[in-house]
């Protein structure tokens, strides 16, 4: 599964556990882009690696890959299925993909060769049509998926107002985005959202200031987590 993942929320994590399940695949690759295609980055390749890596530590069938991060350049899902291949050359590959996602797949580079890579899994996702025109049925799989509208752009948004993310991203995640202080400037919010306490930068943000009695308990994870922690 191929993402941003800035940050990596359970919208992902569901759709990535209802895919493993129905196409009965052994290992799900979470694989952060590095620089993504037509998308501002606003967190480097390194912060969402590390909270991938804790939001699927829990999940022993969940690895992460660094080959989009470690790659230089524009992240192309081409280069992406063609080092996992080579990685795992007897694997059959999947590549999971939300509706909005896929609705631009056509568009994407080398899109023809990318079917002779992997078969693509495209999940429902709240507000976009699943129902894509022109993809061919043989290639692309299309898979009702719980409806979770979360979304990263929201996610930055609330932390950058000082709204609480806790259970839109695994508790790790939101512990990770406090203690390194992620989506606190102005490039991270979303000005359309409704502004509720409007913070400045230098200011504390309540994501590390939930009342003690709302703090989840530290999360499941393994001890690569607390190192990176
Ligand atoms: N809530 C969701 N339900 C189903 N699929 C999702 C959901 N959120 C993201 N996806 C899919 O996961 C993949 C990676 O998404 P991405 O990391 O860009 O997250 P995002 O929430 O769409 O981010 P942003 O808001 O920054 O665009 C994409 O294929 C996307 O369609
Ligand atoms: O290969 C392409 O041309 C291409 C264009 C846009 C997006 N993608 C991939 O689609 C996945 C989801 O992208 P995004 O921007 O929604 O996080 C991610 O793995 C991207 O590298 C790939």
């Amino acid at each position: 599964m191929g993402g941003t993942f800035d940050p990596i929320h359970h919208g992902h994590l569901v759709a990535a556990s209802e895919v493993s399940t129905q196409f009965d695949l052994d290992e799900v690759i979470f694989v952060p882009t590095g620089q993504p295609y037509m998308k501002n980055t606003v967190t480097s390749g390194e912060h969402r690696y590390l909270m991938t890596v804790i939001a699927t530590a829990s999940n022993p069938m969940f690895t992460v890959s660094r080959v989009d991060i470690d790659r230089e350049g524009v992240t192309y899902t081409i280069d992406t299925l063609r080092d996992i291949r080579s990685e795992r050359p007897d694997a059959d590959l999947f590549f999971i993909t939300g509706a909005d996602a896929v609705a631009q797949i056509l568009d994407w580079k080398d899109v023809q060769q990318l079917w002779d890579l992997a078969h693509f899994v495209a999940v429902s996702r709240p507000g976009h049509d699943l129902s894509v025109s022109g993809l061919p049925e043989s290639e692309v799989s299309l898979l009702e998926v719980p409806a979770l509208a979360i979304s990263s752009t929201d996610c930055r948004s609330r932390v950058g107002r000082g709204s609480p993310v806790w259970y839109l991203v695994p508790d790790g995640v939101v512990q990770y985005i406090s203690k390194h202080h992620l989506y606190r400037g102005p490039a991270s919010r979303d000005e359309t959202a409704p502004v509720e306490e409007p913070v400045s930068v230098d200011q504390p943000v309540s994501v590390a200031d939930e009342p003690a009695s709302a703090e989840p308990a530290a999360p499941v994870g393994s001890d690569r987590v607390s190192e990176i922690q």
